[in-house]
């Protein structure tokens, strides 16, 4: 046994297993498509992608490299700091953006620090997870005073990937044969938000997890990760565990809950967890986009008829959110909403 905390130890059959034989992996897509043609295929590979995976990975996508090279740099930095120093922005109850060192997924505490920034300042998002609290919270960043260039650079960095989320929104709708932009109407006030992630060297990465299994809730997410490597995902057909192998400069597209209602299980939000290590740390940056708070999420009419009838319930994007959140600041008795609470009744 490790000496870690046991508040971090998985139960065991979450544990990983280090022995993985499989070499399968998850597509990588060129974006720069320049003919009518390309076009038209990367549409369909993106839609294979989407049904077969949930997870791709995309290439010539448009983020400069420099960019995100100096926003990883500022990462590095901030977190290096002394614990002191990254308190001063903890978040809490009443600021849920900023630093964050114990987060739970399915309350067993993950093997990472954090750092959330809004994309949009402020935010509203429901204040409670209760559907009759019609209330709404405002949320705003918390900036820390070292690195000097961090907010200016976090900021640049998430404008650029913001662009590439919304292509890859348009590419999906098409996907499934709607027009481009039919989605976009979702963003207009969006809850997004970015995440800097750090896994420290852990002495115990047979019994830990950088973050549990889970699926991401939104739209898509778009992740940037570093050449240590140890994101899994677990695959449609049979779910097994297949490691996500790191690109330089690639960005991991996954499919959220959202998109999985929206096509009416025609795509897929794949499950995945963070496996580590006991001798590199390791960095990563997701952008979770998600819809606006008041969006009510349900599979998209073009899509349903009497032979293929709605696989959910519709609900309020803001509420499943908050209800979700919850479980950020405790550990809880009960598992928080997972996507198939939502499920139509057969
Ligand atoms: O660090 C990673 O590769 C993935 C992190 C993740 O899945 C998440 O933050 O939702
Ligand atoms: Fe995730």
């Amino acid at each position: 046994m490790g000496d870690i905390d046991p508040s971090f130890v998985q139960d065991h059959e979450q544990r990983p297993k280090f022995n993985s034989t499989e070499i399968e992996e998850i597509p990588v897509i060129d974006l720069s498509a320049s003919s009518p043609s390309d076009s038209q295929e990367l549409v369909s590979k993106i839609g294979e992608a989407c049904k077969n995976y949930g997870f791709f990975q995309v290439i010539n996508h448009g983020v400069p490299l420099e960019l995100r090279q100096k926003t990883e740099k500022v990462a590095k930095e901030f977190f290096d700091q002394s614990m002191e120093e990254k308190r001063k922005v903890k978040r809490n109850e009443v600021d849920p953006m900023g630093y964050y060192d114990s987060e739970h997924t399915k309350n067993v505490r993950d093997w990472k620090e954090v750092f959330d920034y809004l994309v949009l300042d402020p935010t509203l998002i429901p204040a409670s997870a209760d559907p009759d609290d019609k209330e709404l919270r405002t949320l705003t960043n918390q900036w820390p005073e070292y690195p000097f260039e961090f907010r200016e650079q976090c900021q640049g960095y998430t404008k650029q990937v913001e662009k590439l989320a919304f292509k890859l929104l348009e590419l999906i709708s098409m996907s499934l044969g709607l027009p481009a932009d039919r989605l976009n109407g979702y963003f207009k006030d969006q809850i997004s938000f970015a995440r800097l992630n750090h896994y420290p060297p852990c002495p115990s990465p047979h019994l830990a997890l950088g973050v549990g299994r889970h699926k991401d809730g939104g739209a898509l997410t778009v992740l940037a990760q570093d050449e240590v490597g140890g994101l899994e995902i677990a695959r449609r057909s049979d779910g097994e565990w297949i490691p996500v192998k790191p690109i330089p400069d690639a960005f991991i597209i996954n499919i959220g809950n959202c998109m999985q209602v929206w096509s009416n299980d025609l795509y897929w939000s794949a499950e995945h967890r963070v496996v580590v290590n006991s001798e590199k740390e390791r960095f990563s940056m997701p952008f979770f986009f998600f819809p606006s708070h008041y969006v009510q999420i349900k599979p998209l009419e073009e899509l349903v008829n009497e032979q293929n009838p709605p696989k959910y319930k519709e609900f309020n994007w803001g509420k499943f959110f908050a209800s979700r959140n919850r479980s950020d600041y405790k550990q809880q008795e009960v598992e928080n909403v997972q996507i198939d609470h939502y499920k139509a009744s057969e």
